[in-house]
């Protein structure tokens, strides 16, 4: 089941990846305002191409984090440049010393989400790792360039799960809902996205 739905959203088309990244981006940017010590990621060709919203939070002194692979996890390290390309081709920077300063805020890239509010990823379970670890829960936040959600609960206990969703038009607060209840404050601007019934694959 998993697997399939993965498939599912690995195959969505990703056609106006910029325009989507932008309007997507600048929420993230807009977020991360009430945030000081924030983990995010640095996007693989299939995510949110966000490389502008890390050098500007940058400049503007917040103390941004990306993940470095270790193994079957990865620690988190402070963003900077150069970029190096690493295992899956993921770039991260040279930098090898993992910081010890707390993070409040995780931006999280996913594959897809299903009803429970939980992390569909490539299948290693490394962010699971990394938050078992960590020893205590920042804001998590998960983001992705099309949305791709199931309306079935594909997901077990260990798997991240996110206070909020941010993805093309969508802002969703986790709270005790499930991801299955849709209010018009959630679809920010919902025209042209249309949900399948089965799985909520946005098509545009
Ligand atoms: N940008 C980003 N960085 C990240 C993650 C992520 O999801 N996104 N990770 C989250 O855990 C970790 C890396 N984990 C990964 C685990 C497996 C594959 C993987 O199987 N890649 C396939 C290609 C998948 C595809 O695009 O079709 C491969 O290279 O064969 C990639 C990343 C840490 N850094
Ligand atoms: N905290 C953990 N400690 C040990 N093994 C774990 C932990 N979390 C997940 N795993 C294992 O990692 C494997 C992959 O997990 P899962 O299928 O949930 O990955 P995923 O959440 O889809 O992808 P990912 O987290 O890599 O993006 C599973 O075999 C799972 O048992």
């Amino acid at each position: 089941m998993k697997n399939e739905f993965r498939k599912i959203c690995f195959n969505m088309n990703k056609h106006n990846k910029y325009y989507y990244s932008k309007k997507i981006g600048w929420q993230l940017y807009k977020l991360c305002k009430h945030h000081k010590n924030i983990l995010f990621f640095i996007p693989m060709d299939t995510e949110v191409d966000i490389h502008w919203v890390l050098k500007k939070l940058r400049r503007e002194k917040k103390n941004i984090f990306v993940p470095f692979m270790e193994d079957l996890s990865f620690k988190m390290v402070k963003y900077q440049l150069p970029l190096i390309k690493k295992k899956f081709s993921i770039l991260e920077p040279d930098n090898k010393q993992k910081t010890r300063i707390k993070i409040d805020l995780a931006i999280v890239p996913i594959v897809g989400i299903d009803l429970t509010f939980r992390r569909i990823g490539f299948g290693k379970g490394m962010y699971d790792r990394f938050f078992d670890k960590l020893g205590y829960r920042p804001k998590v936040v998960f983001v992705q360039l099309k949305p791709c959600f199931s309306k079935n609960v594909l997901t077990q206990k260990h798997d991240v799960r996110a206070d909020e969703y941010i993805s093309f038009n969508i802002y969703k607060r986790s709270k005790n809902d499930s991801f299955n209840n849709f209010s018009r404050y959630d679809i920010i601007r919902s025209r042209g996205i249309y949900y399948r019934k089965k799985n909520g694959c946005g098509k545009v």
